[in-house]
């Protein structure tokens, strides 16, 4: 009985946001011959994330998305430094502030929250077996015996539909779609609250990515962990997510329900975006935007977009559009959400 009242009490006060994000500028700040040059990869992002939440985040090259969950997550190096604004995790009552006290952040990585970073295949070391990966990342923050530990990783290994005698195989005897795979076990095998993922399919091949999509969804229901899910594919998002933030140069452009910000985009650029996909039996010619990306050292005035934009009036040029709610429940930073024309 007891039991039953205690497991109500943590479900009845654990919190609905784990993750809360509230005005970030996270810039890279390089000094040469006393000049200082700022490039503002993460400027002023507020998001939040809720338990049992997959929660994208597109943009083209270069809109800051990697190093928008490098600071998440509380992995950024010099040059890269957060200047102003706050990243709390509140992991059912542990909470962690990961720059006003950065020292609470060391304890619950792998335990609460795991990164598989960009490339993370390459986490596994190429001379060692498996095994010794799974040994240096999660045996310490298992709290297991030799024998208990070892029988833990070769269950979740299973439940995975990996063969637990990968553990024996030295990393270039596996594919590449394997050594994902087995990252995502390695990501996944403390049971973390929180996954933060950056690009972990767009090296594999269609299919295979299909596979380890599904191995990221499995994983994620099961456990009823958030993540936050990096890529430029939108066909990934709408195929995983649950909300979706598009990132332009540096700033958050919209954020909605993924379905709803595919049937009805409010911002221009997530319309083209969305436009640009390719469909069965569609023939028109897709429309590429006008210019380039521009340089996060030397942002436009006003909206960065508006130099691209199709619906720019002046004040764009003048006003940095802030987010505001929008039509469809999500947010949009854009004066003229609401005329915008799905393509
Ligand atoms: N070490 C660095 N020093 C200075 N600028 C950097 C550094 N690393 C990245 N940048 C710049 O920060 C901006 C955002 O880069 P970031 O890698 O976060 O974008 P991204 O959206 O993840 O791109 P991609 O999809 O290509 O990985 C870019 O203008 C990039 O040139």
């Amino acid at each position: 009985m007891h039991e039953v009242l205690s497991k109500a009490k943590k479900t009845a006060v654990t919190p609905k946001n784990v993750l809360t994000v509230e005005g970030l500028k996270a810039y890279y700040i390089n000094e040469h011959f006393g000049v200082r040059r700022e490039v503002r990869a993460v400027d002023d992002i507020s998001l939040t994330v809720q338990r049992n939440e997959v929660y994208g985040i597109a943009g083209e090259s270069s809109s800051g998305k990697s190093s928008l969950i490098k600071t998440l997550a509380g992995a950024i190096r010099p040059p890269m430094r957060v200047v102003d604004g706050s990243v709390k995790f509140d992991f059912g009552g542990q909470s962690i502030d990961v720059y006003g006290a950065p020292e609470q952040l060391k304890p619950a990585r792998w335990r609460h929250l795991s990164y598989i970073m960009q490339g993370s295949m390459n986490v596994l070391n190429p001379v060692r077996r498996v095994k010794h990966s799974f040994h240096d990342f999660a045996y310490r923050h298992m709290g297991l015996s030799g024998a208990a530990f070892w029988s833990k990783v070769r269950q979740h290994l299973e439940r995975l539909g990996l063969d637990p005698d990968v553990l024996e195989a030295f990393p270039h005897q596996l594919s590449g779609g394997m050594r994902q795979r087995i990252t995502i076990a390695l990501a996944t095998v403390c049971e973390p609250e929180f996954i933060i993922a950056d690009e972990p399919t767009t090296a594999l091949d269609v299919l295979v990515q299909q596979d380890v999509l599904g191995l990221i969804k499995d994983v994620q229901a099961r456990m009823q962990a958030s993540i936050i899910f990096v890529t430029h594919d939108m066909s990934v998002h709408a195929a995983i997510t649950d909300r979706l933030a598009i990132m332009y140069a540096g700033r958050l452009a919209e954020e909605g329900a993924t379905q709803a910000l595919f049937d009805n985009p409010q911002h221009p650029y997530t319309a083209h975006l969305i436009g640009s996909l390719p469909r069965i039996g569609d023939v028109r010619v897709r429309k590429s935007l006008p210019g380039k990306p521009p340089a996060l050292s030397d942002p436009p005035s006003g909206c960065r977009f508006h130099p691209r934009c199709p619906l720019a009036i002046e004040r764009c040029s003048r006003e940095v559009p802030l987010m505001q709610p929008s039509a469809t429940g999500g947010r949009v930073a854009c004066f003229r959400a609401g005329e915008v024309v799905a393509a």
